[in-house]
């Protein structure tokens, strides 16, 4: 089985993007239009990974906001000053573009799959030039499921024509962990991004490997891919 046969499903928040300095930046505006103190980055961003209504909630609910604010008006709000920070204050991860091709090179198909809604997924991934690495890309509103469900991973390898059985995730919280798990696909989790509640401690984090480059990822599958092939052998000599 060749590489070119195999797809890497990439997360986009805290994998490829450094993108909480945006989202922060963006929600403390939307508390200051609701009249409301901003919260410190450290807390936003730990409320990042479930997609912008989960944000807004976990936002409003730390502000002591809910119920009182209506959550559909806040996430008007986030998105209209999301559209505004989107790709100006944050940063493109070192390593991720060596990675992106290193793994091209090596025949690996790319796909990203995000819980960030589909409009700003797409803006970022121009603006931070990354957008020519990947043939598909699966956002948060791009079909009725977002991670942790399967639902989006398998929907990645279907545009891309591939089996699910040959994708890989490479995440950076406990809900790609979960999506992966789902999917019954390996999962990489970069130490560097928003792992979310509990941290990389979490019960959540179980059955991942844990990377600090993106870089690192064609050695790690073709190391995979050969012990697939040798356990295939004994299998098969059996
Ligand atoms: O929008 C989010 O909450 C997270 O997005 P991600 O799936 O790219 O990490
Ligand atoms: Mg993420």
């Amino acid at each position: 089985m060749g590489a070119h046969e195999r797809a890497v499903l990439i997360d986009l928040d805290g994998t490829l993007v450094d993108s909480a300095p945006d989202i922060v930046e963006a929600a403390n505006r939307m508390l200051g239009a609701l009249g409301a103190a901003p919260l410190p980055s450290k807390t936003i961003s730990g409320f990042i990974g479930n997609g912008v209504p989960t944000l807004v909630r976990r936002v409003l609910a730390a502000c002591s906001l809910a119920p009182a604010v209506d959550e559909e008006r806040a996430q008007g709000l986030f998105h209209r000053h999301y559209e505004d920070t989107n790709g100006r204050f944050g940063n493109v991860f070192p390593g991720v573009v060596e990675g992106l091709d290193a793994l091209r090179r090596a025949g690996y198909r790319l796909g990203c799959v995000t819980n960030k809604p589909e409009k700003a997924t797409n803006f970022l991934l121009a603006i931070s030039g990354l957008a020519p690495y990947l043939e598909t890309v699966v956002a948060g509103d791009t079909i009725a499921y977002m991670k942790p469900y399967a639902e989006p991973l398998l929907h990645a390898c279907r545009e891309m024509g591939l089996d699910p059985a040959l994708g890989v995730l490479v995440g950076d919280s406990a809900v790609d962990v979960a999506a992966a798990l789902a999917a019954q696909m390996p999962v990489y989790i970069v130490r560097y991004g928003y792992p979310g509640p509990g941290g990389h401690a979490a019960v959540g984090m179980r059955g991942a490997v844990f990377i600090d480059s993106l870089a690192e990822m064609p050695a790690l599958l073709s190391a995979r891919a050969k012990l697939g092939a040798v356990s295939e052998v004994r299998y098969s000599s059996e």
